[in-house]
């Protein structure tokens, strides 16, 4: 079958893999992209971005210092935000960016993340037609300044205050305490001049909790900081060092009336309050990043999955039979067993990324109508989501880098970057553990529904059903029933997790706890009902593209999915062991069949990840390139660090010499 990764002078293990595969790469990579058109356009843009010397890199980033890597970002993003902005469509923007400037961030990321989104959906229609035109043309730059240096999940408790003073229509935004500065926001330390601020909203001495407001920062010409405030860069981090992550404190800042983002909660020139048609739309801006984060961190796992699969097949390490040549690590079946599950986890995660982007969009057309009855609905998904894709992802990037040996540590392979901003995802739009809480709260309302008889959303109809006996093993060789059986049995074990959590609550409400106290009691048993009901979606998600796939990529996609669920099923294993379920003959059934997908998978291991259409640029990994020529390119990138510039290192000459020779000297 095709597969136009083929070239000469490849290394000829990945040619041979190519060779050898069984369905046509571009065919899936057009299902991955939603059509041929948008893939085309994919490997336009890349090309284009390859040619444009403006994107050019004398040293890879990864020599650079902080300050260094920081110009380079913000010189290519004016070419970015200039050059290219007419070039390209919004949605083809994050390829764009991935492609010129990778993924530690640049200046315009809070910008387009947070900024811009806030302001479309909470400010009203005159700041919305004052700020909206000069941010989406680049005049101004805008981040999202809501966590603070003493709070981040609990938003009830952010001290900065904006008081309304009615004589003047002001607010007054202040910081009153040192752990009231704000701290962590993307690019508020150094490029931003504006920012949507996150305040306790006072009216006569009245705190009606948290509320955004629109506060310039900088002056527009000078760019220094305005009278009453203090910001800067928060210092480097485990990954994003190209992003000025900030503090700032505001000593009583007057900013007009009119710049409280009023589309939904409203304070009148006389300081009378509105509140929202829905308590929770100030928060609108976390859910827009949650709801487009899933498919953004299923690219990164599918970038890891990428490298580790062509590397080990590049690698020859050992031999599985006495006398003969050294294998490609590839062939190990652990090796095997800790990448193929990474590639599954990818597509499914960009697979439900996409359906989780479209219900957002749904969701926000209601809230445009005054309608938000959608939101709790999205908002208990995009929480799982979140907090399960960023957590799988992470230990899926990790086993990855883990499994390219010495090499995956270095930063040539480009693994270390890659987990280092997965990981941030585990904290940043809400720390996982206080989000699968958000999830088990609709869950628990859910029971409750299902119990009356009411009506339940898709993501939840299955509180709903009624278990039969687990069909998995049972259904005799048929593909499609097995799949069906095994969806089952996770819509079971999802349901008997969240009504047995739910037991558990009520059993300690009853015996004297009050409802929160009762609820700490439990978490831990609602945080995994609420990761197995993400689980199930994700699982649903999958086969619902399997179905609604071409037949020429249908046996290929079937077998992934076989993988994606055995593989799912034996990590569950104690869940479906646990009310007996499932037998362990069961397990041992799922267990035998994971590792017959790992053999069936094995010739197609890495045209799957070709199908990730992730050009070498974007990738930025020596071990993962398209070629396979890994190890002339390992010595040539090792020649460009900065330790290499001369042959005798000052550190050596002035310390280790002196050092040497006053030793030899006292013999
Ligand atoms: C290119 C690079 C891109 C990288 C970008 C990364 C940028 C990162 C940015 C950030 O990190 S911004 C800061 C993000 N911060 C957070 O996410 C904070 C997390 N905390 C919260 O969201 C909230 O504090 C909380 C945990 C949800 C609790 O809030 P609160 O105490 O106000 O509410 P509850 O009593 O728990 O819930 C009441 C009720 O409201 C529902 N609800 C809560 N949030 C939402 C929401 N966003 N949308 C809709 N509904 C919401 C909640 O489920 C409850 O419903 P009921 O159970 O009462 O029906
Ligand atoms: C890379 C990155 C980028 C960020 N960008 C931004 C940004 O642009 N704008 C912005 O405003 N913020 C940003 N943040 C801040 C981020 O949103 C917060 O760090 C996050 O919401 C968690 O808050 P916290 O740090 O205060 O942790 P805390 O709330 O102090 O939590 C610490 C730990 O306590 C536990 N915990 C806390 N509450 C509970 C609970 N209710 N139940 C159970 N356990 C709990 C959890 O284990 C948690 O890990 C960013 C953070 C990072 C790492």
């Amino acid at each position: 079958m095709p597969n136009r990764c083929i070239r000469p002078g490849d290394n000829p293990d990945l040619t041979k893999e190519r060779e050898t595969c069984t369905f046509d790469t571009d065919e899936l990579a057009a299902n991955l992209y939603g059509s041929r058109r948008n893939l085309e356009r994919r490997r336009e843009i890349s090309q284009k971005v390859s040619a444009d010397p403006d994107f050019a890199d004398p040293i890879p980033h990864e020599f650079l210092s902080r300050e260094k890597a920081v110009d380079a970002t913000a010189k290519k993003s004016k070419v970015i935000f200039q050059k290219w902005k007419n070039l390209v469509k919004p949605e083809e923007m994050p390829h764009l960016v991935n492609e010129a400037v990778g993924i530690q961030g640049f200046p315009l990321a809070l910008h387009h993340a947070m900024f811009l989104p806030s302001l479309n959906s909470q400010a009203d229609d005159d700041l919305a037609a004052e700020i909206l035109p000069r941010a989406k043309a680049y005049e101004i730059i805008g981040t999202y300044a809501q966590t603070e240096m003493g709070h981040g999940t609990n938003l009830r408790e952010l001290e900065t205050t904006a008081t309304y003073d009615k004589t003047t229509q002001e607010f007054v935004i202040n910081t009153p305490t040192r752990k009231a500065m704000k701290w962590w926001p993307g690019n508020l330390g150094k490029m931003s001049n504006y920012a949507v601020v996150c305040c306790q909203l006072i009216i006569d001495g009245k705190n009606l909790g948290p509320h955004n407001f629109l506060v310039q920062l900088r002056c527009e010409k000078t760019h220094e900081p305005l009278p009453g405030i203090t910001v800067g860069d928060i210092g480097p981090k485990i990954a994003y060092n190209t992003t000025d992550n900030g503090f700032l404190a505001l000593d009583n800042v007057r900013i007009p009336r009119r710049q409280m983002l009023m589309k939904h909660a409203k304070v009148s020139p006389d300081g009378t309050y509105t509140p929202p048609i829905h308590a929770k739309l100030n928060y609108g801006a976390m859910v827009h990043v949650r709801a487009h984060m899933i498919y953004s961190h299923g690219h990164l796992l599918a970038r890891a999955a990428a490298v580790a699969t062509r590397y080990s097949a590049v690698r020859r390490q050992g031999r599985i039979e006495n006398g003969g040549p050294e294998v490609q690590i590839l062939d190990y079946q652990t090796q095997q067993h800790r990448i193929f599950p990474q590639i599954a986890r990818a597509y499914a995660i960009l697979f439900a990324g996409q359906e989780v982007r479209d219900q957002y969009a749904k969701t926000l057309e209601g809230i445009a109508n005054g309608q938000a009855d959608l939101l709790p609905d999205l908002h208990a998904l995009t929480s799982g989501l979140k907090s399960v894709v960023t957590f799988m992802g992470g230990l899926g990037i990790e086993q990855c880098r883990m499994s390219c040996g010495g090499h995956g540590y270095s930063d040539a392979s480009g693994l270390p970057k890659l987990y280092g901003v997965q990981i941030g995802g585990c904290t940043y739009e809400g720390e996982n553990m206080v989000m699968l809480q958000q999830t088990a709260r609709y869950l628990m309302k859910g029971v409750k529904w299902a119990e009356q008889g009411k009506s339940l959303s898709p993501s939840i109809a299955y509180l709903g059903k009624k278990s039969g006996k687990s069909l998995i093993g049972l259904k005799g060789g048929d593909i499609t029933r097995e799949h069906e059986a095994i969806l089952e049995t996770l819509e079971h074990t999802a349901r008997r997790l969240a009504i047995d959590a739910s037991q558990l609550w009520e059993k300690r409400i009853k015996g004297g706890e009050c409802k929160e106290r009762a609820w700490n009691g439990v978490t831990v048993e609602m945080n995994r009902a609420s990761r197995v009901y993400t689980r199930l979606f994700m699982a649903r998600s999958f086969h619902r593209r399997l179905l609604s796939s071409p037949s020429s990529i249908r046996s290929v996609l079937s077998d992934l999915f076989s993988l994606y669920l055995h593989y799912e099923c034996v990590d569950m294993a104690q869940h479906l062991l646990e009310d007996g379920h499932c037998n362990g003959g069961q397990i041992q059934y799922l267990k035998k069949r994971l590792y017959e997908d790992l053999t069936t998978l094995r010739p197609n291991a890495v045209s799957l990840v070709d199908s990730f259409e992730i050009s070498d640029r974007e990738l930025n990994s020596v071990l993962g390139r398209r070629d396979g020529n890994v190890y002339e390119a390992l010595f040539q990138w090792a020649k460009q660090s900065e330790l290499n510039y001369t042959d005798v290192l000052p550190a050596v000459k002035n310390y280790m010499m002196p050092m040497m020779e006053e030793n030899r000297s006292k013999l």
